[in-house]
């Protein structure tokens, strides 16, 4: 029953087919099912982009893996031991359900069927929060989720991420901690998780294998204590000499 619900949460997403279509064309697919017409989305800010300003933007770094693998943990110590500024794109997308807006009610319903977010609205919302950053160098947790997200932002803004972090974490211990995590997250029950590590493997791991084959993507072991795996994260960005 399950598996066959995740099946057609996959099929209805746009990301796994993304590459052969139109971002645009599909983003009907991935409405929750009960729901409306999305908000209106102004297009042409789409393509305010970072682009022509690559020499002065910051050093971005990617920060994936999957639910519970100690993204957000680790992305904390770095921006406090190397001068980064943290943008997590789960917490820009929680802000807008904070902010009370259609859009807000919108995500809220996505998020809680642990599926993607359209990129139109993540990627805006991580471009905005680069642009307003002061910082150098800038880790954008969490994102991008699916093949689509990642050429959407390439082609809105212009740039590539310059690494890519990857917290490689077994399943089994990322429900674990979710299900610790305490934080009373509407996506922190164990009907979404089975969702999100779905997503996660069919969507999210194409992302990690794209920026492998470029050269980019760092895998961590993130099993062990928060100590440990920072151990191995200090390790990669000490020898980056940024
Ligand atoms: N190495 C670790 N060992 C045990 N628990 C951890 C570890 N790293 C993070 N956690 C805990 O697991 C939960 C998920 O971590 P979090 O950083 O929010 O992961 P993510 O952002 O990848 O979902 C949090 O409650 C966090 O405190
Ligand atoms: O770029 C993103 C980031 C997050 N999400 C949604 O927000 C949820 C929570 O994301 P977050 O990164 O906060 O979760 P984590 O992996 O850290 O537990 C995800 O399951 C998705 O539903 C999304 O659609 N696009
Ligand atoms: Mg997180």
């Amino acid at each position: 029953m399950l598996r066959r619900r995740l099946s057609s949460l996959l099929l209805r997403s746009p990301c796994s087919s993304a590459v052969a279509s139109s971002i645009q064309q599909q983003h009907h697919l991935i409405l929750p099912t009960h729901a409306e017409k999305p908000p209106a989305l102004n297009l042409l800010r789409l393509f305010t982009s970072l682009a022509g300003t690559d020499g002065d933007r910051p050093f971005i770094a990617f920060v994936l893996g999957g639910p519970g693998s100690g993204k957000g943990t680790q992305c904390s110590r770095i921006a406090s031991d190397f001068g980064f500024s943290h943008v997590s794109a789960g917490d820009l997308l929680r802000n807008e359900i904070s902010a009370g807006t259609d859009q807000g009610e919108w995500i809220l319903e996505i998020i809680r069927e642990g599926r993607i977010v359209p990129s139109e609205i993540t990627v805006e919302l991580v471009r905005k929060a680069i642009e307003s950053s002061t910082a150098k160098r800038v880790l954008i947790d969490g994102f991008p989720r699916c093949e689509e997200n990642r050429i959407a932002f390439e082609k809105i803004t212009g740039t590539e991420p310059d690494l890519v972090l990857f917290f490689d974490c077994p399943e089994d211990e990322m429900v674990k901690r979710l299900l610790s995590r305490n934080q009373g997250r509407v996506d922190d029950n164990i009907e979404t998780i089975k969702k999100r590590l779905k997503v996660f493997e069919s969507l999210n791991l194409p992302v990690v294998e794209y920026y492998s084959s470029r050269g980019k993507a760092h895998k961590i072991n993130a099993t062990g204590t928060e100590d440990e795996i920072f151990e191995a994260v200090r390790k990669l960005f000490s020898s980056l000499r940024l």
